[in-house]
């Protein structure tokens, strides 16, 4: 199967609220495909929904030719073996160094004898450029270096999957390349495919081979970045352009001015 994961008619709500409606998505082996969309428009709930934490209500989510599913929790504990995830704001073990923090992961999944575990835990932070701080503790790092060590930890495992929310939040530009550019570099060197969700444009479009754009809970637009670039749909270009106006409205919807200023009105 060409696609390690697929999203068929995806229906999500919390209680009586749609989140996501309709859903089709396909994330083929070996690309890094990129979830866009505004604030609340559903991009954590999708992954989420892949890593099974949460159950959809109608649809089906396919891993690596499985389904996902919430009960079964064997099936889905081995499947989550299969996954990395880089949580948003991807929080280290602060009382572990860099070191633990990598290992840990492999401690709890793997049998692995420790001599083993330590040239891994080296060999992915060497891929990160982090070797050398291995016996530093998080405190001790920038936070661009501990996002970073956090994508050592995702990776820790050699997931076929790795899942990014928002790898690049309050990263300054400097870090945020030199993250996007490991996304990319572990993804080819790991043989693996990547989920990054994101509102970062410009980084994301440097590394994504395909783009989803979401707004409330729909998949609005889709291409890859050069097609989504050029393209005339107005909420893409809104978002693309970062512009302040457009189908997501600046002003949030009620009473327009002239009726609160009583402008034109009969006295
Ligand atoms: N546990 C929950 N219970 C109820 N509603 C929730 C819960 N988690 C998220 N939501 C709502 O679901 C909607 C989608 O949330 P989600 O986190 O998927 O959005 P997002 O696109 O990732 O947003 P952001 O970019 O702000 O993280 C939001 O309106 C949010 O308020």
């Amino acid at each position: 199967m060409p696609n390690l994961v697929e999203i068929r008619d995806l229906h999500f709500s919390y209680g009586p609220r749609p989140i996501l409606s309709g859903l089709q998505m396909d994330f083929p082996r070996g690309k890094v495909v990129a979830v866009m969309g505004g604030s609340g428009s559903g991009k954590t709930t999708i992954l989420r929904l892949i890593g099974g934490q949460i159950a959809q209500q109608r649809g089906t989510v396919t891993v690596d030719g499985e389904a996902v599913n919430p009960r079964k929790t064997d099936a889905l504990y081995a499947l989550r073996r299969k996954m990395g995830m880089l949580f948003q704001h991807g929080a280290l073990f602060t009382d572990l160094s860099v070191f633990e923090n990598v290992a840990f992961p492999l401690r709890e999944h793997t049998r692995l004898p420790e001599e083993l575990i330590r040239d891994l835990v080296l060999m992915k932070l060497h891929a990160v450029g982090l070797r050398n701080a291995a016996q530093l503790k998080p405190s001790e790092i920038s936070g661009g270096m501990a996002r970073r060590v956090a994508l050592a930890r995702a990776v820790a495992l050699d997931p076929q999957l790795i899942m990014y929310d928002e790898p690049f939040a309050g990263l300054d530009p400097i870090s945020m390349g030199v993250t996007a550019n490991l996304i990319r570099r572990l993804n080819n060197a790991l043989g693996s495919t990547s989920i990054v969700v994101s509102h970062d444009v410009h980084e994301t479009f440097l590394i994504a081979d395909y783009v989803y754009f979401l707004s409330q809970g729909k998949i609005v637009a889709h291409g890859t970045p050069a097609q989504m670039q050029a393209s005339d749909d107005l909420y893409v270009k809104q978002f693309v352009h970062a512009e302040a106006d457009g189908p997501v409205p600046f002003h949030y919807a009620g009473r327009s001015l002239a009726e609160d200023l009583q402008l034109g009105q009969p006295q």
